[in-house]
């Protein structure tokens, strides 16, 4: 039994760790307890990595995971992962989204209370310390305060609906959400970010990416209240660390709760120096719950993905799977088997793919573009590529691509029709799908034809006088080559175009000959 090796390259919970060490298909590595450098090194044989945040997804750990089909980040946040660099190997990249939503919301509850009562100092002063001065711990409250928080998705609207029941007065900025998703649980919407600037206590959950990054500066910390309280807990660089620091240090910020920093492990990081910071170790998901459940998932998914089965949460697929209704499924799968076809047709650098389309389809015509592409190039590329990594490789080529909506004309329902353009000709084909799943192709080279896209064809462009056909099945069946099906096209000037199905395999030398009996215009030969 062939195994796929699945490499885990940082700590997870053992209920992960024992899905794949009990499955029978997998090569289990465990590679979370070495450094980073000897990583790369294991990474190589791995079909499929786990990683966290500990692990950076960058171009050195891609230039060695020559074999990496998959990544699943077992987590939410995927700014560490250069998704492009993986979109252009064809590595599909997952992540386990909503599985530690709880442990980064309880967090940031934590974080809230112990920057409002200086927990961790008052904890200090008579654990460590052994001083019982409660006149130095007077705190504030939660209560009655307004709370801003910028993202609301899984995490920030969850903490909305918990310091709802502090009784703070919660408003939110998130520009992606309907702002009934606030309204609903009676929390503030709004578009304006200086309505954030203007509470007592901002939190944020936002991704971490060009829009967020540095999201609060000194220009926003100036707008804000004296003794201002920020938390947090979803990365490093959203709040600049800087002004963070400085204003911290002025007691512009009174308080600071911070699990997250721009550069991570963070031991000598100056924020840890301030006394009214309160700091963890990049721990919002380190719950058992959320860890347990993110293992379990991480590990079935990373399974499946190594089968080739399914990709959960897939980040950098072009295509939104679940957004495309079933009668679209046959079609896109007739156009990547018409591109391989006629991509075969003739052996030359392809300039141009255009795809046509008409009825329903042509609502599709991206999708189809993008599988008509994994046809034509999976010609010379074969498995490397795929749905994820065709258009990078395209327009490394400097392929061109059109496609066009085409008016009802053509009689059948929907028909697509896809146009290869090589150094030598263009080739077209286009095919439609009769009863649901019945794919067939309707037309070769403006050749009207009937014909199921499968098996081994010699397509034969001939003047159409008598004799040819016979030529053709005395030629083949002098070298026992058995003809399953013949499908003759005739044209308006006098050609016709043949599909001969064939049961054996046409080498170029039976090519030649087929080309050079009289009256062949030209041959090739294709299988899907
Ligand atoms: N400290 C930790 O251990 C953890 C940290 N995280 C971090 O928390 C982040 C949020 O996680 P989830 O809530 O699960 O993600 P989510 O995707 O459910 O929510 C993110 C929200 O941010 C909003 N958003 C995006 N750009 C924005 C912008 N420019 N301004 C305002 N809102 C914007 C989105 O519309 C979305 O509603 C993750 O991306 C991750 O980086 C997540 C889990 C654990
Ligand atoms: O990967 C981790 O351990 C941290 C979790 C996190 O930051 C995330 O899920 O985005």
């Amino acid at each position: 039994m062939s195994k796929h090796t699945i490499v885990v390259c940082d700590h997870i919970h053992e209920d992960g760790l024992n899905i794949l060490k009990n499955t029978e298909d997998v090569n289990y590595v465990y590679a979370a307890d070495i450094d980073k450098v000897a990583l790369l090194d294991v990474i190589k044989d791995a079909d499929v990595a786990i990683t966290r945040s500990s692990t950076d997804v960058d171009e050195k750990f891609l230039s060695a995971a020559t074999n990496l089909k998959a990544i699943i980040r077992a987590g939410v946040g995927y700014d560490n992962v250069d998704m492009e660099g993986c979109s252009k190997r064809g590595i599909i990249a997952m992540n386990v989204p909503t599985a530690n939503t709880i442990a980064a919301v309880e967090l940031t509850m934590a974080h809230m209370l112990s920057c409002m009562r200086k927990f961790p100092y008052a904890h200090n002063q008579l654990k460590q310390d052994r001083i019982w001065k409660r006149e130095d711990w007077y705190g504030n409250e939660l209560f009655g305060k307004k709370l801003g928080i910028i993202g609301f998705g899984n995490i920030g609207h969850r903490v909305g609906l918990r310091a709802k029941s502090f009784e703070m007065d919660v408003i939110t900025y998130d520009p992606y959400i309907p702002s009934t998703k606030a309204t609903d649980l009676g929390v503030t919407y709004t578009t304006n970010f200086d309505d954030i600037l203007d509470c007592d206590i901002i939190t944020i959950h936002t991704p971490k990416n060009q829009e967020t990054i540095d999201m609060i500066g000194e220009e926003e910390i100036a707008k804000m209240k004296d003794g201002v309280v920020l938390i947090n807990c979803a990365r490093g660089g959203l709040y600049n660390e800087d002004a963070l620091y400085n204003n911290l240090k002025s007691g512009k910020i009174k308080m600071a709760g911070i699990d997250v920093f721009k550069k991570e492990p963070a031991t000598d990081h100056p924020l840890l120096d301030l006394p009214n910071v309160t700091v963890t170790a990049h721990l919002g998901a380190n719950t058992k719950e959320s860890q347990k459940k993110i293992a379990i998932q991480a590990a079935e998914n990373a399974i499946e993905s190594a089968r080739g089965i399914a990709y959960p949460h897939a980040l950098n697929l072009p295509i939104d799977e679940s957004k495309i209704p079933s009668f679209v499924k046959p079609y896109i799968e007739l156009t990547q088997k018409m591109a391989f076809l006629s991509a075969q047709l003739d052996k030359s650098a392809i300039r141009s793919i255009t795809v046509k389309a008409e009825g329903e389809i042509k609502e599709y015509l991206d999708s189809l573009l993008t599988f008509a592409t994994v046809g034509a190039l999976s010609v010379v590329g074969g498995d490397e590529v795929n749905y994820v990594n065709a258009m990078f490789i395209a327009e490394e080529k400097g392929i061109k691509f059109e496609t066009s909506e085409v008016e009802h004309c053509s009689g059948y329902s929907n028909k697509v029709e896809i146009r290869i353009t090589t150094e030598k000709r263009v080739n077209s084909i286009a095919g439609t799908v009769f009863d649901d799943d019945v794919q067939r192709i309707v037309e070769l080279d403006s050749f009207d034809f009937d014909i199921e896209p499968k098996g081994k064809m010699i397509m034969m462009r001939n003047n159409d006088v008598p004799g040819v056909i016979g030529n053709v099945g005395k030629l083949l069946g002098d070298r026992s080559i058995n003809i399953s099906d013949f499908r003759l096209a005739r044209g308006k000037n006098k050609d016709a175009l043949a599909i001969i199905l064939v049961d054996d395999t046409i080498n170029s030398k039976l090519l030649e000959e087929i080309g050079s009996i009289q009256d062949a215009i030209s041959v090739s030969y294709a299988e899907i």
